[in-house]
């Protein structure tokens, strides 16, 4: 499985087309207009996101609810395009136009700069146009028929908010997938406790209030995989390689930790690593999870857990830092129209999303994937496999 993605934040539709995903799937919009919605929420979203509602169209690959085994095509409109149809258009226009409203300040800690001198545009615009995480939309599209497909494998994925700013969720380790879901869905913060909610989404407001940004740590929770999911043979088949890349693929994203993470680096050996045992029912299991579901690149069968820690948004409303006009060459400090305060609990869907790609794409690399219900076969038949073994 792969997918590619293309689009400007202000453009007219955001697309990607993914290929790999088997035949004869059950998919529907919903499935994926629900991951949408999810991604828009969140406390502390800039204006954009009341402009924005996110609906899939599926262009490609489906018909009457299932997958053909072709590409499958999703486009995501901008509503925000009409606004910026002189701007983001695609007619050439005049060198000099006004009209262009041409970006010269390269903000520091975005892709603005770097972008500007990599491809040797002179309008700032032709960087953040596309580095923006407008992308995620269709990310998490492309994300969420993976989330479909392991759905229909028995495997659950959940995303939600460890900490923000400092302050951190209370301990979630005895709670459900099912709980775990309702947090991500039910949350404006997505925690589960409603005095850290409160205390989040106030650190939330005074960084708006001060025109600043924050950001935090995200977790993902998937139960439900199969051990042996993976390999250790080559390091770009390393699942949790793959994972570890594609969370800090994310826009902010600075860093991952797989269970206790660098924890480790203070534990004992005999402290951290998980025990093995074996039952009739569920087969071998580990008495605990402290590596959060993964040994040798390969799942072990226990819940994998996944952090994701999200650096405070670049762009700063009030708060402008010291850059340096491309054109002019002279300081400045730049102040913004509009910018997230903190999009640490949007943040958390976008991750769960692409873990989830990583997921199906391992599992259909392993598993022959032509046909789905054949896939869930014999998938059902490792299960067994491993079992016994
Ligand atoms: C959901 C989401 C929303 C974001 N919103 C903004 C925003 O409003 N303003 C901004 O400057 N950066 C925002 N970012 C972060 C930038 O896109 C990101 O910092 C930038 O692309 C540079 O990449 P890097 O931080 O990974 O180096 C957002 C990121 C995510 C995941
Ligand atoms: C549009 C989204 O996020 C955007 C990500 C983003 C950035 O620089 O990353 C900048 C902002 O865009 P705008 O300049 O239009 O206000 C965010 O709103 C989205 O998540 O859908």
């Amino acid at each position: 499985m792969r997918y590619l993605t293309a689009g400007e934040s202000h453009g007219k539709q955001l697309t990607t087309i993914i290929e790999g995903i088997p035949a004869r799937m059950p998919l529907l919009k919903e499935d994926i207009n629900e991951s949408l919605l999810r991604r828009q929420k969140g406390h502390g979203r800039g204006k954009r996101m009341q402009i924005e509602k996110d609906l899939v169209d599926i262009t490609g690959g489906v018909r009457h609810g299932y997958t053909l085994g072709s590409p499958i095509s999703l486009v995501v409109h901008n509503d925000d395009f009409k606004h910026w149809i002189d701007i983001m258009g695609e007619d050439p226009i005049e060198e000099d136009a006004k009209i262009r409203r041409v970006i010269t300040r390269p903000r520091p800690g975005h892709a603005d700069l770097n972008g500007a001198l990599k491809y040797g545009h002179r309008d700032i615009r032709n960087i953040l146009e596309r580095s923006s995480a407008r992308e995620t939309t269709v990310r998490v599209a492309a994300g969420a028929v993976a989330k479909t497909l392991l759905k229909h494998l028995g495997i659950e994925v959940s995303g939600y908010v460890k900490e923000i700013a400092g302050i951190r969720a209370a301990e979630i380790d005895s709670l459900t997938i099912e709980d775990r879901k309702t947090i991500s869905e039910d949350s404006p913060v997505r925690v589960l406790d409603q005095n850290v909610e409160q205390q989040m989404m106030d650190a939330i407001d005074e960084a708006k209030k001060e025109g600043d940004s924050i950001g935090g740590v995200v977790e993902v929770y998937v139960e439900g995989m199969p051990a042996g999911v993976g390999s250790y043979v080559h390091y770009d088949r390393k699942l949790d390689s793959r994972i570890a890349g594609s969370v800090v693929s994310i826009n902010a994203f600075k860093g991952v930790e797989f269970g206790i993470g660098f924890e480790a680096a203070e534990m004992n050996g005999s402290n951290v690593h998980d025990e093995i045992a074996w039952n009739e029912e569920k087969g071998y299991y580990r008495t605990s999870n402290r590596l959060g579901g993964f040994e040798g690149g390969m799942t072990t069968g226990m819940p994998i857990v996944v952090k994701g820690v999200m650096k405070p948004i670049p762009t700063l409303m009030k708060k402008p830092l010291q850059s340096v006009d491309i054109e002019t060459k002279e300081p400045f400090k730049a102040t913004v129209e509009r910018s997230d305060a903190c999009a640490v609990p949007a943040a958390s869907v976008v991750m769960e999303h692409v873990v989830a790609f990583e997921l199906a794409k391992a599992i259909t690399e392993q598993f022959p994937s032509d046909q789905f219900p054949k896939l869930k076969k014999v998938i059902d038949e490792y299960r067994e496999e491993i079992r016994c073994f």
